[in-house]
């Protein structure tokens, strides 16, 4: 009998994201940010591999058994299971910025109602916010930052064309899918939540405005 090959990852390491992933993205579905199975998760497990949710699980059931290993490349590694169907999206980033340790992606109706609402303005901005000191490098709330609009697309590739195309423009920490949802990102947990939460915040914030002025 002949043994198995070893694991091209730390399977220790993969043990404490995969926990840390769990505990984190129950939370967001208990706020109603993932229905339907929607939104996908990951982090950087090191410099060739990314821990990143099975495709199609409930979660806001997430087990161990739901998160997987994919390569740089998007293709799993050690696993007969389906990553998530916009793997493209997350692994983008860590192959681009080495200190992107973190890639979290939410359906949150706020989310979903502002990017139908600025899809034909291509962006949100978000200006005059105290809570645009929550993005990384802002200390700030003299500020303004927008948050790009990418139409809805099943074309993966084409959609991370456009994404690197936005990031050759200079630092961003999110953006919204027509239609769909919101990707935020950061160095880790922590700092992807952070984002994540303020966009949303401040999403939110763009909205009742735009309701109440209406009114
Ligand atoms: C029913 S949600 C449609 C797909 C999607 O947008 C999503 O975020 C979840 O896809 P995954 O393959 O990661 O489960
Ligand atoms: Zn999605």
């Amino acid at each position: 009998m002949t043994a198995a090959p070893p694991l091209p990852y730390d399977h220790h390491r993969l043990c404490e994201l995969a926990g840390e992933i769990i505990v984190n993205v129950r939370e967001l579905s208990a706020l109603g940010w993932t229905p339907a199975t929607s939104s996908n998760f990951s982090r950087r497990l090191d410099e060739q591999h990314a821990a990143i949710t099975v495709s199609g699980r409930d979660k806001g059931k997430l087990r161990e058994a739901d998160i997987m290993v994919v390569d740089m490349d998007g293709k799993a590694v050690g696993s007969d299971h389906r990553p998530s169907a916009e793997t493209l999206l997350h692994t983008q980033l860590y192959r681009r910025f080495a200190d992107v340790g973190c890639v979290l992606h939410t359906h949150s109706r706020v989310q979903t109602v502002a990017s139908r609402l600025f899809a034909g303005a291509c962006h949100v901005r978000l200006e005059g916010y105290e809570l645009l000191k929550a993005f990384r490098g802002n200390d700030t709330h003299e500020t303004a930052l927008d948050v790009p609009v990418l139409p809805n697309s099943q074309d993966m590739p084409s959609l991370a064309a456009q994404v690197d195309a936005l990031l050759d423009d200079g630092p961003m920490w999110g953006y919204l899918i027509d239609g769909h949802g919101l990707y935020a990102w950061g160095r880790d947990m922590a700092e992807a939540r952070r984002h994540l939460e303020a966009f949303e915040f401040l999403l939110g914030c763009e909205l009742d405005l735009r309701r109440l002025r209406a009114v």
